[in-house]
């Protein structure tokens, strides 16, 4: 598929079928630095397609091979591209790791925050510094260290990813890690993911009040599963809550998940998509109601932020959102992208200090709408649903979806969204 536009209709408004979601981008991460680190010993399972993975895969595999061929002595510049997750977890390892790298991602990545993480990594010992604006990407890493403490203080407000980076090395230091995380945590469920993948790993952790401690230790030889990606199902529970009837199915995915996303069944639950769990993955159906819940609280699952706000402003279903406060440092700003693209059927996202508000007075349905992306994702794929109630939506650069889905278009081919024109 070209990186053009696609051009999404769907008159019928009866969504049947099945879909294979490629496995979770944050398991599919956080499984391959902890193979990487464990030297083998730990093997992932279901690698996603994801292009961050993929992109994060072929790094690892080629700086641990020109380590063991002793090459790295020429610094080597890593390109992590849009992958946000994976450019903090790998200014962690690559802290660890003998040889000298730059480190850096695409324009975007250079204006996402990354101070906090290297202020701790600084403090263990680790050799960091800014190749162009301090505080942000790209890092030159000097790496191998001799660790100097084993007690870090983390503000835990501005991106979970920090956090996990730490825990994922911890292991590995020699002195262990006591992080205390200050102040609020965002995005508690990808800390608990992290720490449940490492204990399955054979890693073992205390987490009391705001302390969470890692000793010195050995993975274990063992295999990491990755299961379906849950916030990529959150584009077909909203397919289903647009939709007039809607009956999918979802294999691999289970009511106990590590993905704090799966936490979407609980949420379509108001908009009547009810989540079967059976035949070995999940099973929506829509049982129209009326919607009743109006606070919506995102700051444990910000990537569905956008898709749960899509729906309620289709529907004309005036909530409001809170936990927003981190989606202005992801692929884009997305509050404002959010308000942009709304603003085209007369929605707003009215923000009012940490509480948003979706005013839906002024609401209209064009006959058609383009969608711009803005080098994020979840932009297209929260507006894509649309094309349930608006007559034709048009999406800017449609590869964008590559970064955590690439078989998006295809999989709404697949259930009668098309032409897809690219
Ligand atoms: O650890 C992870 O895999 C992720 C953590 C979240 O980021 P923040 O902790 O920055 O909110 C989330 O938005 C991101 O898509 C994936
Ligand atoms: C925020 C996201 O990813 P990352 O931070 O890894 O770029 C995302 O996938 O929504």
């Amino acid at each position: 598929m070209s990186s053009s536009n696609i051009i999404l209709t769907k008159t019928d408004k009866t969504v049947n079928g099945t879909i294979q979601l490629t496995g979770s981008k944050s398991e599919c991460n956080r499984a391959l630095v902890i193979e990487a680190l464990s030297g083998g010993r730990v093997k992932v399972k279901n690698l996603s397609d994801a292009a961050d993975t993929v992109t994060l895969a072929g790094i690892l595999n080629s700086t641990q091979l020109a380590v063991g061929s002793n090459a790295v002595a020429e610094p080597a510049t890593v390109n992590i591209g849009p992958a946000g997750t994976a450019m903090r977890f790998l200014t962690a390892y690559f802290a660890l790791q003998p040889g000298e790298v730059l480190l850096t991602g695409t324009e975007r990545m250079k204006q996402r925050p990354i101070g906090i993480l290297v202020d701790a990594l600084r403090k263990l010992g680790a050799n960091i510094t800014y190749a162009e604006k301090d505080g942000f990407p790209p890092l030159q890493i000097s790496g191998g260290f001799e660790q100097q403490t084993n007690q870090i203080s983390i503000k835990g407000d501005i991106s979970s990813q920090y956090i996990t980076a730490l825990l994922l090395i911890a292991a590995k230091l020699p002195q262990g890690l006591e992080l205390h995380i200050e102040g609020e945590l965002t995005s508690r469920p990808y800390v608990e993911m992290t720490l449940a993948m490492l204990k399955q790993a054979g890693i073992q952790h205390t987490w009391q009040g705001n302390m969470i401690s890692i000793a010195n230790q050995e993975f274990s030889e063992t295999s990491l599963p990755v299961e379906p990606d849950w916030s990529a199902s959150s584009y077909w529970y909203a397919i289903a809550a647009l939709a007039d009837e809607a009956e999918l199915f979802l294999p691999g995915l289970t009511s106990y998940s590590l993905q704090g996303d799966s936490v979407i069944t609980e949420i379509m639950a108001n908009f009547g998509i009810t989540s079967q769990f059976k035949d070995g993955g999940v099973h929506l159906k829509k049982e129209p109601k009326p919607i009743q819940r109006k606070i919506f609280d995102m700051k444990e699952c910000p990537d569905l932020a956008q898709t749960v706000i899509v729906v309620c402003a289709a529907l004309g279903h005036e909530a409001t959102f809170t936990g927003l406060e981190t989606l202005k440092i992801k692929e884009t700003d997305r509050v404002k992208a959010l308000q942009n693209e709304l603003g085209k059927m007369g929605v707003k996202l009215i923000e009012k200090g940490l509480v948003y508000k979706l005013d839906c007075s002024e609401k209209f349905i064009p006959e058609s709408m383009f969608i711009n992306t803005y080098e994020d994702h979840r932009m297209a794929m929260a507006f894509a649903p649309l094309a349930l109630v608006i007559p034709q939506v048009e999406v800017e650069d449609a590869m964008v979806v590559e970064k955590s889905y690439p078989a998006f278009w295809q999989d709404l081919e697949k259930v009668g969204f098309g032409p897809l024109t690219p």
